[in-house]
């Protein structure tokens, strides 16, 4: 994990070779759905893995069949609300809470409109009840312009104040972590990989493409 010095809170996993190895599979445009549905899985499990680093911890007394000793709860793993952001974060959602298995669930649907205004459709949100000790991950792959984050945290925090705001996507532009950053500076981004910039359709470059189509098929308007 690498905190990179651009922005306060934001770390890449730029130093994790398996991480990386993974991702390189996601951007091959020879990948296929089904390994980009697993490869999407296999990065959520690993990314929550390495979250749980950041996480507050504490001792507890344990009985071994032989004697007492000393052993370790991740307090916060007990504690988290993964918001799932339809559609392309239902396989890293699924990897995450692997890990993170206590979770509560939120659903929100954001749907991003075409350039250059890239409305943000949000029809549906079920999020539960945000408490005091809630770590309130919100998990989507993708981080362009920044404004389905921007929206979806706006929603978010009217469930509840939480200890933490956690963004856990594949690839963010630069562009989109500034503007996540000023509209919520609380708020930490992690991700496998931070891109070199958008092009005008705003899509990240060099990225993987259109995440939600490529796991699970282009949708036609009717
Ligand atoms: O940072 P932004 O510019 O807002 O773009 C990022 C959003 O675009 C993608 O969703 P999309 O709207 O394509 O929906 P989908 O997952 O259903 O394909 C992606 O999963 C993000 O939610
Ligand atoms: O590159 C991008 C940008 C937004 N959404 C995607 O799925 N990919
Ligand atoms: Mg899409």
């Amino acid at each position: 994990m690498k905190r990179d010095e651009r922005w306060e809170g934001v770390y890449s996993f730029e130093d994790s070779p398996f991480i990386m190895e993974i991702l390189t599979e996601l951007r091959d445009e020879r990948t296929g759905p089904i390994a980009f549905r697993k490869g999407l899985v296999k990065l959520g499990r690993y990314m929550a893995y390495e979250l749980t680093k950041t996480m507050e911890v504490e001792k507890v007394p344990i009985k071994t069949p032989l004697e007492e000793t000393d052993g370790t709860l991740i307090k916060d793993r007990r504690n988290v609300i993964i918001i799932t952001v339809l559609r392309a974060a239902i396989p890293l959602m699924e990897g995450l809470i692997k890990v993170l298995d206590h979770s509560r669930v939120g659903i929100v649907s954001a749907s991003r409109g075409k350039a250059p205004k890239f409305e943000i459709e949000m029809k549906y949100v079920k999020v539960p009840q945000v408490k005091p000790d809630d770590t309130v991950i919100i998990a989507d792959p993708m981080i362009a312009t920044g404004s389905t984050l921007i929206k979806v945290l706006d929603e978010v925090k009217k469930y509840g104040d939480a200890k933490r705001y956690v963004i856990v996507g594949v690839l963010a532009a630069p562009e989109g972590i500034s503007r996540i950053k000023e509209a919520h500076p609380d708020v930490e981004i992690f991700v496998a990989a931070i891109d070199r910039e958008l092009n005008e359709m705003g899509y990240i470059l060099p990225g993987l493409g259109d995440a939600g189509d490529r796991a699970f098929g282009a949708p036609i308007k009717l």
